[in-house]
């Protein structure tokens, strides 16, 4: 039987609710073997991050050396980079590999608090990953750091597209997670040529751990099946939609999303 591959390349979470945790749970939710290379490994539970250890690059380049050289990826996505050392050698190796369907999740700080990339490595992340990216998925302070803007309104976050577009991101998706003033979650999806409103009811939970993860990975899963970026976010939307209705009781803290919850809704488990 031949099967679509994903790779995930990100942080560990200990806690399983975020980081390649998070994502290899839901490649295989959503039928997709998946594949890991390591950037750091995070002390991390649901009451939030202890400690980091980050990898030293030429260990994230021969874990992506070990897969490009035998397995081949049909899609791969980004999680914590950590630093501008990593980002740099993961985007060469992305070149080397020829590696097209690319979703950079550009995750910067954890739901505590806790730093998860460098200040210095923002520049890095905008010359060397984003323009070699087919699709960023930033939330909305990863977008205002991005491109410098304030992020109030529908009209901020469309030009707030523009200027990701503007840096060489063939797909932008900015996430309305942290828009908490309103009853609805709305995730922008501009393509350089239209706007597109992914529209869900937000959900009142504290248990949020990990829905940035899974969601731009259940993107990358949905592309390495030859998906259209338009077709893997609708999925994605409504496998986090999922994840997060039905709740888990994991920990004291901001608790994990459910990665079986998709399935089970559509009869699937
Ligand atoms: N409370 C919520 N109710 C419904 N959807 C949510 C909620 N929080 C986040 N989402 C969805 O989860 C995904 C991740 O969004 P967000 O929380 O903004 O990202 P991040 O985890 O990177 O901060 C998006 O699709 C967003 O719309
Ligand atoms: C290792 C690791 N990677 C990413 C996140 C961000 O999680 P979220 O999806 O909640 O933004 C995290 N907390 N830990």
């Amino acid at each position: 039987m031949s099967i679509k591959k994903a790779l995930t390349i990100a942080g560990s979470d200990s806690g399983g609710g975020a980081g390649i945790q998070a994502d290899l749970k839901t490649f295989q939710e959503l039928g997709i073997f998946g594949m890991s290379a390591l950037t750091a490994i995070t002390a991390q539970n649901t009451l939030g991050v202890q400690a980091v250890y980050p990898m030293g690059p030429e260990a994230v380049i021969k874990q992506m050396e070990s897969i490009g050289e035998d397995i081949g990826a049909d899609a791969l996505k980004t999680g914590m980079l950590f630093n501008a050392e990593i980002i740099q050698v993961v985007s060469e190796k992305i070149k080397d590999y020829n590696w097209k369907k690319v979703v950079v999740d550009p995750v910067m700080i954890a739901k505590g608090g806790a730093s998860l990339l460098q200040q210095e490595a923002i520049s890095a992340l905008k010359q060397y990953l984003l323009p070699i990216s087919m699709v960023v998925t930033p939330n909305i302070p990863e977008a205002e750091v991005l491109t410098g803007l304030s992020i109030t309104t529908m009209d901020d976050k469309q030009e707030a597209a523009k200027r990701l577009l503007d840096l060489g991101v063939q797909n932008v998706v900015i996430k309305g997670g942290h828009d908490e003033d309103t009853n609805e979650s709305v995730d922008l999806l501009y393509d350089g040529a239209e706007f597109y409103y992914f529209n869900s009811k937000r959900i009142l939970t504290k248990n949020t751990h990990g829905t940035g993860c899974t969601f731009s990975a259940a993107i990358t899963a949905e592309m390495a099946k030859g998906s259209s970026i338009y077709d893997a976010v609708t999925t994605a939307k409504s496998f986090i939609q999922a994840a997060i209705e039905e709740e888990l009781t994991i920990g004291a803290g901001h608790g994990p999303t459910n990665h079986w919850a998709f399935n089970r809704k559509r009869g699937r488990s």
